[in-house]
């Protein structure tokens, strides 16, 4: 059995002359947090749409619980789906909401709306108009009609979107008690790394309709650890200072920079070293590489899709 829930080979989506998705071969593990990380109009929405069976690939190969070809169509219906706005009921209350979804797909449970209201903080709304709720409420009222019928797979389109920063947390928490406690995978898209960030346990970063990187949380973390950046004169002169520390994970950025990525306690002894060798030193600190620069990096410092 293949090591992925969901696999997607070449998948790509044309609309007449262009490519909105192009060659996407994404792989997520089960129990998963995946974040599919894109700015505006990348095309992260058509491959969630794609992998949903709501919008029919161009070409594709979609491997879905082990399975490829056209018995992937029959595990759709293991996949819960938020994408745009959740289709509610205005004038109803969330739980009548719910049970109208529940009995479209004929299940028949007791007890089952009121556990999910509970598990997405909605037990004590009552009887209150959805029209009425806030956008924090009703995403999470999205995501509860999206676990109707237990998907294993849940698919959410930029759920955080829009939230304040509590409503951001409390879908946080929602989504990472599901992976934890019901080992459910999660495919999460968002413009929002730094949010993701704090749940996600892997990456698919998505440009112009391209898989530019996939990444895993720990990876991720390690390529945007700490450095040393000093500023100099004459960088080229200190490398040798730096090769004779056995230090060799370094990069000279450019004529006055060199970022150094490893033995980071050991920074005022390069800088002793540099100075007892007369090489001038203008500035020395200690840098993140934030994920906003690192998502740009990947996107050639370009803003936007
Ligand atoms: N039905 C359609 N017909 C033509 N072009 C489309 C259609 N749907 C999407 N596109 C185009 O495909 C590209 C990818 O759109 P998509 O909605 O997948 O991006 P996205 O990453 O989800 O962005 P956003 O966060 O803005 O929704 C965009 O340029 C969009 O204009």
């Amino acid at each position: 059995m293949s090591q992925y829930l969901l696999e997607t080979n070449a998948l790509s989506k044309k609309y007449k002359d262009y490519f909105a998705v192009q060659n996407v071969n994404l792989h997520i593990k089960r129990g998963e947090i995946y974040g599919l990380v894109g700015k505006n109009g990348a095309g992260k929405t058509t491959i969630m749409r794609m992998i949903s069976g709501l919008a029919t690939p161009t070409s594709r190969e979609i491997s879905l619980f082990g399975e490829m070809g056209s018995k992937v169509k029959t595990y759709f219906s293991r996949i819960g789906v938020l994408i745009e706005a959740p289709g509610l009921y205005g004038d109803m209350s969330a739980a009548d909401n719910l049970t109208l979804k529940k009995i479209g797909i004929g299940l028949q449970e007791k007890d089952y709306i009121p556990s999910l209201l509970r598990l997405v903080g909605l037990a004590d709304v009552g009887n209150k108009k959805v029209k009425n709720f806030s956008l924090g409420m009703r995403q999470r009222l999205g995501i509860a009609m999206a676990l109707i019928g237990e998907p294993d797979l849940l698919i959410l389109d930029e759920p955080i979107n829009g939230l304040d920063p509590e409503g951001i947390v409390e879908v946080r928490e929602i989504l990472m008690r599901l992976a934890a406690e019901r080992n459910i995978t999660i495919m999460i898209s968002s413009h929002l790394l730094e949010e993701l960030s704090k749940m996600a346990t892997a990456y698919g970063f998505i440009h112009k309709g391209e898989l530019i990187k996939e990444i895993s949380h720990d990876q991720l973390m390690k390529e945007c650890k700490e450095y040393i950046e000093i500023q100099f004169d004459a960088p080229r002169l200190a490398t040798p200072v730096l090769d004779q520390m056995g230090i060799t994970d370094y990069k000279v950025v450019n004529q006055q920079t060199i970022q150094v990525y490893e033995q980071l306690a050991r920074n005022s002894e390069i800088n002793l070293a540099l100075a007892k060798a007369n090489i001038g030193i203008r500035s020395m600190t200690i840098s993140r590489v934030s994920l906003e620069d690192y998502f740009l990096n990947l996107t050639g410092g370009e803003t936007h899709a």
